[in-house]
């Protein structure tokens, strides 16, 4: 659905992309990861036809960006809502803009509605929504036209859980119905509920691919024990289970708590960082 290759933008002396690739097909989320300024949001702006790479080819469905633009959905990571007019008259404006009429737009602002839980809030100006709010109807004006192509950049961005488990049902469903969807986030636990393949940017390309158990699993976490004197013991492991038994029955002090965690996506880079520098 989505094919990006040797993608290259500059600022002057900055490379936001530097020979970025990327493939998703339909039905698939790609989790893309990195540290700010890797490149994710300028990468958006090219497939959202916001702005045109230096160099490098870009195809949605065949198309180039221009063309496919009503196949697009984006929610960016700034928000954008006109605060003066209501969240469903946001759902029609957009609704319109992408050609939906009558019935079908009636039916997709009743789904929405309940998919993103708008309904005590669809008659009110967006200008007086809490942030939560504000976020789930940004991402219903990107879905509403039922996009094949989803960008997502830090759709959950200061979101309360209630907006979160909304938005990652509504991702998991539009994917189940054969949407590609690129979702853009410096949360892990979130792509692995949304059961999505993991691209990793930094400085401007994709520098590693693949499913959570190839990229993540096998990594050390950390366990963290803390003694009733507050000294902290850390060990970084692969078997935190085993570390854990194996530390409490060698300590002899009393233990006031004991943490686990698990790989995080700081992990994933700094593991990363140093294959690349070899
Ligand atoms: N309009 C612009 N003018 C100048 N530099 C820019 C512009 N847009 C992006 N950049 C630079 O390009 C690089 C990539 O930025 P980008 O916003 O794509 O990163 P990002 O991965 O989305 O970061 P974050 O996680 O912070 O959102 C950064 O060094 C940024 O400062």
């Amino acid at each position: 659905m989505l094919e990006a290759i040797d993608l290259v933008k500059r600022y002057g002396p900055v490379h936001a992309l530097d020979g970025f690739s990327l493939r998703v097909s339909a039905g698939e989320i790609v989790g893309l990861v990195g540290h700010n300024g890797a490149g994710k949001t300028t990468f958006v702006e090219i497939v959202s036809n916001l702005i045109r790479p230096d160099s490098g080819t870009i195809t949605i469905g065949g198309k180039s960006p221009a063309a496919a633009r009503g196949e697009v959905g984006v929610t960016p990571q700034h928000l954008g809502l006109y605060p003066s007019i209501t969240v469903r008259e946001h759902l029609e404006l957009f609704g319109r803009l992408a050609g939906l009429r009558r019935t079908a737009l009636s039916t997709a602002i009743e789904d929405l509605t309940v998919a993103l839980r708008l309904g005590e809030i669809i008659d009110r100006r967006t200008g007086v929504l809490s942030g939560g709010q504000q976020r789930r109807t940004q991402a219903a004006t990107a879905l509403i036209h039922r996009p094949g192509l989803l960008l997502l950049d830090e759709p959950t961005a200061g979101a309360d859980l209630e907006t979160r488990e909304a938005m990652l049902d509504v991702v998991k469903q539009r994917a189940g119905e054969g949407a590609a969807i690129v979702y853009t986030t410096h949360y892990l636990p979130e792509l692995t509920e949304l059961r999505a393949t993991i691209a990793v940017a930094h400085s401007g390309r994709i520098i590693a691919r693949g499913t959570y158990d190839e990229l993540v699993d096998g990594l050390p976490g950390e366990v963290r024990l803390t003694l009733d004197d507050e000294e902290e013991i850390r060990v970084s492991t692969t078997e935190p289970t085993a570390t854990l038994i194996e530390l409490l029955s060698r300590t002899e002090r009393p233990v006031s708590s004991v943490d686990v965690r698990n790989p995080s996506l700081d992990d994933l880079y700094r593991s990363l960082a140093v294959s690349h520098a070899s």
